[in-house]
């Protein structure tokens, strides 16, 4: 046993001998004793030890035994401690009756016999360790229910004690709270936390007494009609009730329709998204096929909306967006749902009998207010947009189906010109299908190995010799034959397969051009086309370089041939490319010269070394003499420019006459030869010269 939990024996006596004697009969080792020679003395001691038991002489002076005993027992630290008074007054019964009149538990006189003594400690001792060990009990008690009690009164969930009836027995501070009433006020009332439903659920858990665990309710408050709550509830065991938890969840379940709201709202434009304008076009369709009542869809798009971001930055293309979607907000019905469908696509959704021209109403004044300029970060924005229309149910009956014909509408309304509507026809969907099944075919097509390329000499006016060579893309098609590029190439485009195939054709050009080093003349140059989207690829010159590295070509043999209309669309950029081309060793050509802007004034600002004057403008040439004084007049712009002129498309002698006359200095024809496979362009390099020439 620790020391401090020893019971403590407090004796009392004047004579310092007597407290010997009594501490010497006493100690068992398992005693602790205090010592003092006065009734004050152990007074003091009382009031500040916790002491089991007193023995105490009742003769002393000032404060004697049975005085200190009166004392004790009106003070509440001291009253319940035992004492045992011991006396030299031999049996004087009234001295005893004093003593236990003062309220001792005993008067032992003197001489004491150390065996009744130490009976009569021991005896107190016990009922001491007794009344100790309750004590703990009652205070580890305490302790527990004040620390539930802590736990009920904090805890933010409700928290009733219901009987069989659902009147309630206990409620905590916080489910008072949430039931809109006081404790007190609470109890004994039913706890209406149930739907119909909900109550049978519990009534029949309660009579198989199975707990019901966490699910969503209603409790019935004094201040809202129905509080949302999570609850949960079990029988008590050994108790005829039930306890039953519930918690607010009205945050949660605003937060989870904000949530529901976010998932089907666009966050730049607050418009619907793509998934929210799918939901509203589906109840829309269905409504429209009960009620027979039509129902239109306007796809739009921006036109061009990558410039701005290009130029002006992502942020102003995001307020360009968000003021474009309040112009269009501001033109519909309260009714009427708007969605924003891609980056730079949005939809309208408009029901009610509406006839076809009532729509084209809409879409005119959509274009309309459009075309006015937008101010954005100090910067005056001009947007068209393509509009495509599409009706439930003649065009389509489902969303799906609405949203996929308004699309081909809008993708007509672009390829017609831009900022122009195009309502939906059966024939753009046979379109559509049928550039779908071409756009697959050349998916194949790399990979199947059914692209070829077929070159097509040019034929210098000096000597006769090839002095350049056009590498030409062929598709062999395994059913439709040999397919025109005229054809595949805006589909190879569209789809972004154009950069793929283009590596291909660059990669297979140059080996082709060296595999020829030894039959071809160091000058000869080999031509390649670049299509528009390769062209506005930012790493065509890294590409471009690889190539070079691979195959070993020498820069200068290598021409790349953009068209005016791929340059002008960004000159600056263009002639970025163009330089840095030039850097390389490359030799730039502009290709069909004569039929897009012929802006004369551009030439000057590009880095090009071969202008190839068009073969439309070429087959004029013969007979009209307005077109041969242009010609003239281009070539010899194009000379003084420091350019090498290519005719194109040179089918007859009468042509080639002319243009050699003009001074120009390569010819590409049919009159020399179709473009053709490498094979057959050997053999006609090794007959050179192709025209003798005088
Ligand atoms: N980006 C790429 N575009 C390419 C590639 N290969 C071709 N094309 C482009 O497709 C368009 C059609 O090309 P194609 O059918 O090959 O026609 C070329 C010649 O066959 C044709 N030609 C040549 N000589 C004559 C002639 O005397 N008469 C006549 N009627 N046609 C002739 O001209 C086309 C040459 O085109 P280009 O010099 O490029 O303008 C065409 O726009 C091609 O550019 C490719 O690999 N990549």
């Amino acid at each position: 046993m620790l020391k401090e939990t020893l019971p403590i024996l407090l004796l009392v006596d004047d004579k310092p001998e007597n407290l010997e004697s009594l501490e010497a009969v006493l100690d068992d080792g398992k005693r602790r004793f205090i010592r003092v020679a006065s009734g004050q003395d152990a007074l003091r001691i009382l009031l500040n030890e916790t002491i089991a038991l007193v023995l105490m002489d009742v003769d002393m002076p000032e404060l004697d035994g049975i005085e200190a005993v009166k004392l004790m027992r009106k003070n509440s630290r001291t009253r319940h401690i035992p004492v045992l008074l011991v006396t030299a007054h031999g049996e004087d019964e009234y001295a005893s009756l004093d003593g236990l009149e003062a309220g001792a538990f005993d008067l032992m006189h003197k001489p004491i016999q150390p065996r009744i003594l130490e009976a009569k400690v021991q005896q107190l001792l016990n009922q001491w360790a007794l009344s100790e060990s309750s004590k703990k009990e009652m205070h580890d008690l305490a302790q527990v229910n004040a620390f539930l009690g802590d736990i009920l009164n904090t805890v933010n969930e409700g928290i009733s004690v219901v009987a069989p009836d659902l009147s309630q027995i206990y409620v905590n501070p916080a489910g008072s709270r949430l039931q809109g009433l006081t404790q007190s006020e609470v109890k004994g009332k039913i706890l209406h936390c149930w739907s119909d439903l909900q109550m049978d659920m519990l009534l029949g858990a309660y009579r198989s007494q199975h707990a019901i665990h966490s699910h969503a309710a209603r409790i019935i408050s004094a201040k809202e009609a129905a509080l949302p709550v999570q609850l949960s509830c079990a029988p008590l065991p050994q108790q005829q009730g039930w306890v039953v938890a519930y918690q607010d969840i009205t945050a949660a379940l605003t937060l989870q329709e904000e949530l529901a709201q976010l998932i089907v709202t666009d966050t730049l434009t607050g418009a619907l998204n793509r998934n929210g304008f799918f939901q509203a076009v589906s109840t829309a369709v269905s409504r429209s096929l009960r009620h027979s009542q039509s129902l239109y869809l306007l796809y739009i798009d921006l036109d061009y909306f990558k410039d701005v971001n290009d130029t002006y930055g992502h942020a102003t293309g995001d307020m360009l967006l968000q003021s474009f979607c309040e112009r269009l907000r501001s033109q519909l019905r309260t009714h009427d749902a708007l969605g924003r469908i891609g980056g730079d696509e949005f939809a309208i959704l408009i029901e009610g009998a509406l006839s076809e021209t009532e729509i084209s109403a809409i879409a005119e004044k959509l274009l309309r207010i459009q075309a006015q300029p937008y101010v954005i970060d100090g910067h005056s924005l001009l947007v068209s947009v393509s509009i495509g229309i599409a009706n439930c149910p003649e065009d389509s009956t489902s969303a799906g189906e609405m949203l996929r014909a308004a699309d081909m509408a809008m993708y007509q309304a672009k390829r017609n010109g831009r900022q122009s509507y195009r309502h939906y026809s059966a024939e753009m969907n046979a379109q559509v299908t049928a550039r779908t099944m071409l756009r697959e075919s050349l998916m194949y097509a790399l990979e199947k190995e059914q692209f070829e390329l077929v070159f097509q000499p040019q034929v210098s006016t000096l000597d006769g010799r090839i002095h350049g060579i056009e590498a030409l893309l062929r598709w062999h098609h395994p059913t439709a034959g040999t397919v025109s590029p005229a054809v595949f190439i805006p589909v190879l485009e569209d789809s972004g397969l154009i950069v793929e195939v283009s590596l291909w054709i660059l990669r297979t050009a140059c080996a082709q051009r060296m595999a020829w080093a030894d039959i071809l003349d160091d000058s000869v140059t080999m031509a390649v086309n670049l299509s528009a989207r390769q062209f506005s690829d930012e790493l065509i010159c890294k590409h471009i370089q690889d190539v070079i590295s691979d195959t070993g070509i020498p820069a200068r043999w290598l021409e790349v041939e953009v068209t005016e209309s791929t340059v002008i669309e960004d000159i600056d950029k263009g002639r970025r490319i163009l330089e840095d081309l030039h850097k390389l060793g490359i030799r730039t050509a502009m290709d069909d010269f004569g039929t897009g802007y012929s802006a004369l004034a551009y030439l000057k600002q590009l880095p090009l070394d071969v202008l190839k004057i068009d073969r439309l403008f070429v087959a004029n040439l013969a007979n009209d003499t307005k077109d041969q004084a242009i010609a003239r007049a281009i070539i010899g712009l194009a000379h003084e420019l420091g350019m090498t002129l290519v005719a194109e498309g040179v089918e007859t002698h009468e042509q080639y006459g002319l243009l050699s006359s003009m001074g120009c200095e390569l010819i590409q024809g049919y009159l020399f030869s179709r473009p053709i496979p490498a094979i057959d362009f050997a053999k006609l390099a090794l007959g050179q010269p192709l025209m003798n020439v005088r």
